[in-house]
């Protein structure tokens, strides 16, 4: 589905029974999906807050997680190529310009190598995506796969889970500041700057899965497509949880900080 496509869709036709829920139930309905599966009440979130994970344990984190951000302006390229109009584009070249920086040494890219050099990780160990686990790959890749063969709608719907990351992103300063002072309070720049980077990405993305899921049947895509990315980001920490690279530094000792 394009924007042009979606425009021509006839206008709501409430009260029948196959008819589109009002606007404010299907926000509701959008927030219920994360509120019930957002990864924020993942067993490993949950530690990771309660200050109980082991150096080891967050560096195979911070390492795992480097794969899902460098594939995020990939997947909001492919958005974007779906996308027919300047005024659609430009949120999404922004969005991309957030994460690769406008030069060398910019960008959510770039804070999250200096987030992993803070806990000890070289960033070339990060590049080097040999360490990722198995499950990390297979959920990264059917994220952008379903980004890449979706119609924008369920493109832009799943990345709907923004709406819950700010406070997601808050718990997790405050739990990083308190529970891991082993890793430099610089090296949560990322998170910092996505608490307002989410918010208004989250907010842009909402007005035009409102706009476009017009019919009973999108809605029920978008909601698909919304609780298809909470399972992608809960199996990526089911993975980080259990896994075990066989790496030096997953050693059963919990390393060192
Ligand atoms: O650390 C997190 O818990 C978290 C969650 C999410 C999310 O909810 O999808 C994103 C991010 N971080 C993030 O940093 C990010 O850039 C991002 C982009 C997207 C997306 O789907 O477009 N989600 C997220």
């Amino acid at each position: 589905m394009t924007a042009t496509a979606t425009a021509a869709v006839p206008a709501v036709r409430s009260g029948t029974a196959a008819g589109p829920w009002p606007v404010p139930e299907f926000t509701e309905r959008l927030r219920a999906v994360t509120a019930d599966r957002y990864h924020d009440r993942h067993p490993f979130n949950q530690r990771m807050h309660q200050g109980e994970l082991t150096p080891a344990e967050l560096r195979r984190w911070i390492t795992n997680r480097f794969h899902y951000q460098r594939h995020i302006p990939v997947k909001d390229a492919l958005i974007l190529a779906k996308l027919d109009r300047p005024a659609l584009r430009r949120p999404w070249l922004r969005r991309i310009r957030d994460h690769d920086g406008a030069a060398d040494g910019e960008g959510g890219i770039e804070r999250w190598l200096r987030l992993g050099e803070a806990a000890g990780l070289p960033r070339e160990q990060l590049w080097d995506s040999s360490r990722v686990l198995p499950g990390v790959r297979f959920a990264v890749e059917g994220y952008v796969t379903f980004c890449r063969l979706r119609p924008a709608l369920d493109a832009v719907a799943a990345s709907l889970t923004e709406l819950s990351a700010p406070g997601l992103m808050r718990t997790r300063i405050a739990a990083f500041e308190r529970h891991y002072p082993w890793i430099d309070p610089a090296g949560l720049a990322y998170f910092r700057t996505r608490v307002d980077q989410g918010a208004r990405d989250g907010a842009e993305a909402l007005a035009l899965v409102l706009d476009w899921a017009r019919t009973r049947e999108e809605q029920q895509r978008a909601l698909a497509a919304l609780a298809y990315k909470c399972e992608v980001l809960w199996a990526l920490l089911d993975a980080v949880d259990r896994g075990d690279t066989g790496a030096p530094d997953d050693a059963p000792d919990g390393g060192r900080p």
